[in-house]
């Protein structure tokens, strides 16, 4: 097994105010493995940002042991790390935010350069690199621009090379991509793609939509009230999640729960003729090429009318949904089941025609 990165043990953190306790974190493990794109959902007020702090300590846990590369940083209720040791560690670890934290008053060039003030490379080799972190998030350009002559997204890649500055090997994203509009966020999460396959940069991304993860995500952590309920790739996770808010959230993703109601309303649902049965099909890997619907037609006579399908590539694996009325005589109807899900096609039988 390869050694993860960031290993994140039984972490509790409380906030105590006067005389209430706030739990923010409790008994949380996740381990990240190097160059992974690793994303923690969950609603406003889970626990997700507190936690992630801890990686970097900018938030020392109540409870719990943190090792970061080959260091623990965390153990027995103290900072193991202290000085200058603390500062290197914190340098490898960058970190980008929903609104930005660009200095108003200094250009892209400027605020990128800020992050090296404490480098020992020389003022030439200054300038160069910051240069050099302008083009790889495409703004060389846009150097001498301020924060405000720059659009959102611009204003994201000035923040990320800023946050690569000193060659970090982790990049902690709290909804960086919250702020901007569809678009500019598929922009941005293309670049932390690029970043990743090309930097081997490891990233940990906090984010409340499943659409970030399915799309750039290799890992995803659910969190609820402080605790992790659900953890697992996100082609296990997309194919078969298992707690309610995990379901949820996915349901977002997929646009199924639209697709339903719009289905629900069609006459031929709220008409479905005698033995008809209109089915939901969820299928993962290599069972979406099975020609099942020709199949069961072949065989059984049982006709498929799609009502709709979603196909997703999720980590190089198609997983896919479908609404179906299925039509035939009853016993047939009964064979066609079995053969569906003996393809290894999970069926949810939506409603039978009365
Ligand atoms: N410094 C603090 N003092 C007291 N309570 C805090 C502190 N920081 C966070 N909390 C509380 O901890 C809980 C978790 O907050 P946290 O910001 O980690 O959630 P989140 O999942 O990241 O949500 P959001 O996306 O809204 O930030 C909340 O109830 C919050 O009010």
């Amino acid at each position: 097994m390869t050694k993860p990165i960031i290993n994140l043990e039984h972490i509790d953190i409380t906030f105590r105010q006067k005389k209430r306790v706030i739990e923010a974190v409790k008994d949380v493990s996740i381990a990240i493995n190097k160059g992974d794109i690793y994303g923690i959902v969950g609603y406003s007020g889970a626990g997700k940002s507190t936690l992630v702090r801890t990686i970097n300590l900018l938030q020392a846990p109540t409870a719990g042991k943190i090792t970061i590369g080959d260091d623990v940083t965390f153990a027995d209720g103290k900072v193991q790390l202290k000085g200058a040791a603390l500062r290197q560690k914190r340098q490898k670890i960058g970190m980008i935010f929903q609104h930005f934290n660009l200095m108003a008053q200094k250009t892209a060039r400027q605020n990128v350069a800020f992050a090296l003030r404490h480098s020992k490379l020389s003022k030439e080799e200054k300038d160069q690199k910051v240069a050099e972190l302008l083009e790889l998030v495409g703004l060389a350009d846009r150097a001498e621009n301020y924060p405000s002559q720059l659009s959102g997204g611009q204003k994201q890649r000035v923040a990320i090379a800023r946050a690569l500055a000193n060659d970090p090997e982790i990049l902690i994203s709290d909804e960086s991509t919250s702020a901007l509009d569809p678009k500019t966020t598929k922009q941005i999460l293309a670049l932390l793609q690029e970043l990743n396959q090309k930097l081997g940069l490891t990233v940990v991304m906090i984010t409340h939509e499943m659409q970030i993860v399915k799309d750039i995500c290799h890992r995803v952590a659910v969190m609820q009230n402080g605790h992790l309920i659900e953890e697992g790739s996100v082609l296990d996770i997309f194919s078969n999640p298992k707690e309610p808010l995990t379901q949820e959230f996915i349901k977002t993703a997929t646009g199924i729960e639209d697709a339903l109601v719009k289905i629900e309303k069609q006459a031929i649902v709220q008409n479905l003729p005698k033995d008809d049965l209109l089915v939901q099909l969820k299928y993962a890997g290599t069972s979406t090429d099975e020609p099942i619907l020709n199949q069961i037609y072949k065989q059984f006579e049982v006709t498929a009318n799609i009502l709709y399908g979603n196909i997703e590539i999720l980590d190089d694996t198609p997983v896919g949904e479908m609404i179906v009325v299925l039509s035939g005589e009853a016993f047939a109807l009964a064979g066609a089941q079995e053969a569906i899900l003996a393809a290894g096609i999970e069926l949810t039988v939506l409603k039978r025609g009365a």
